[in-house]
């Protein structure tokens, strides 16, 4: 089974491994940032700590500037990243916009083999997020891209909702793929996003633009690379900035999107199949699989045919009204 054979924890990978593993590949990392002045320089800075100065690991942290307007762009050069605006990557391109844009136009500023995306408005960011996501790609070449995996909790505030992260994931992101992909169904994080890929994979893939980037490289991965290019490596815990409810409405509507895209492109392959009607969801269990129980439900719906056409139905009308 795919999530068994493909699913590790980051203390799978000590860093001792990975040097021992990395060879000539140039690893760059990655942090997509619109406004994120408030988290991004302790992740750079955690990451240059002990990554780069600790240990020769990360060759290059590229920081995709994605249109902020606060002091994300400085705040970042003074922890030690490189820092690239977005609109000033590929400019004679037309421009397009979201975190999508911002991931696609990193490719073509950093000189890694291996890319490692990490979000820049994690509160709860470790080295190990980076060293687990290379762990399978250095110690497999027939991995590709590799996802993180990890218990979110919503903090709003005071408030605080274990395993209550993940809102398009688990209302929109899951259901789909388990509908539509069941093969991914292993997948504890679709849209987690710290995730890792080999060059030579990523730059064969389209990038979806907005927040339809996680799911639209992951469908394709599994389209392009087949399944067991993929892995995925528990993290522990993530704790980030959240949106709105609302907001989340307009990223769902993105996941939507890009999986209608999806369905299209893939259909025209292949006829499409009737929607599946297991859904595979996880709770944080320390014995589980990738540190998750595994529960399958059945989400089957059947149909009643209009009442109208039942006779039982008009005769106890008939009896009702007389
Ligand atoms: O147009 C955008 C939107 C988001 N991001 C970055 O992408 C990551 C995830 O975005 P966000 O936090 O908005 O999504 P969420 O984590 O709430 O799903 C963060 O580092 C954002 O700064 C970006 O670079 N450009
Ligand atoms: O997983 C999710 O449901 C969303 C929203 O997470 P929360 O409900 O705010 O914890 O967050 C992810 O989705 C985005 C779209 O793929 C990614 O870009 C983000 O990195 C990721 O945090």
């Amino acid at each position: 089974m795919w999530m068994h054979r493909r699913t590790s924890a980051a203390s799978d990978w000590p860093v001792e491994k990975l040097l021992a593993a990395k060879g000539a590949n140039l690893i760059s990392v990655v942090l997509p940032a619109r406004n994120e002045e408030e988290t991004v320089g302790s992740i750079v800075a955690e990451i240059r700590r002990e990554l780069v100065e600790r240990v020769p690991l990360v060759d290059q942290i590229m920081v995709i500037d994605s249109c902020s307007t606060d002091g994300t762009a400085a705040v970042a050069a003074a922890a030690g990243a490189e820092v690239a605006a977005q609109d000033a990557i590929l400019p004679h391109l037309p421009r397009m916009s979201g975190k999508g844009e911002a991931l696609w136009k990193s490719l073509a500023v950093t000189r890694g083999d291996i890319i490692v995306f990490v979000d820049a408005d994690l509160r709860s960011f470790t080295s190990s997020y980076v060293t687990g996501l290379l762990g399978p790609l250095l110690n497999d070449p027939e991995v590709g891209y590799v996802k993180g995996c990890y218990e979110r909790p919503l903090i709003t505030g005071s408030d605080r909702v274990e395993g209550g992260g993940g809102r398009v994931t688990e209302l929109v992101a899951r259901p789909l793929i388990n509908l539509h992909w069941p093969l991914l169904a292993g997948v504890i994080q679709p849209l987690g996003g710290e995730y890792a890929g080999r060059r030579s994979l990523l730059e064969r893939l389209p990038f979806v633009t907005g927040y339809g980037v996680e799911l639209g490289l992951l469908l394709d991965v599994f389209q392009t690379a087949g399944l067991d290019a993929l892995a995925q490596v528990d993290l522990g815990r993530r704790v980030h900035s959240h949106q709105s409810t609302q907001a989340l409405g307009a990223m769902s509507s993105q996941i939507l999107l890009t999986s209608w895209s999806r369905l299209q492109r893939h259909g025209r392959m292949m006829p499409l199949e009737a929607p599946a009607t297991e859904l595979t969801q996880f709770r944080r269990d320390a014995g589980g699989v990738g540190g998750h129980d595994v529960q399958v439900s059945d989400v089957q719906v059947d149909e009643r045919p209009p009442m109208i056409g039942i006779p039982a139905y008009t005769d106890s009308r008939r009896s009702i009204l007389s």
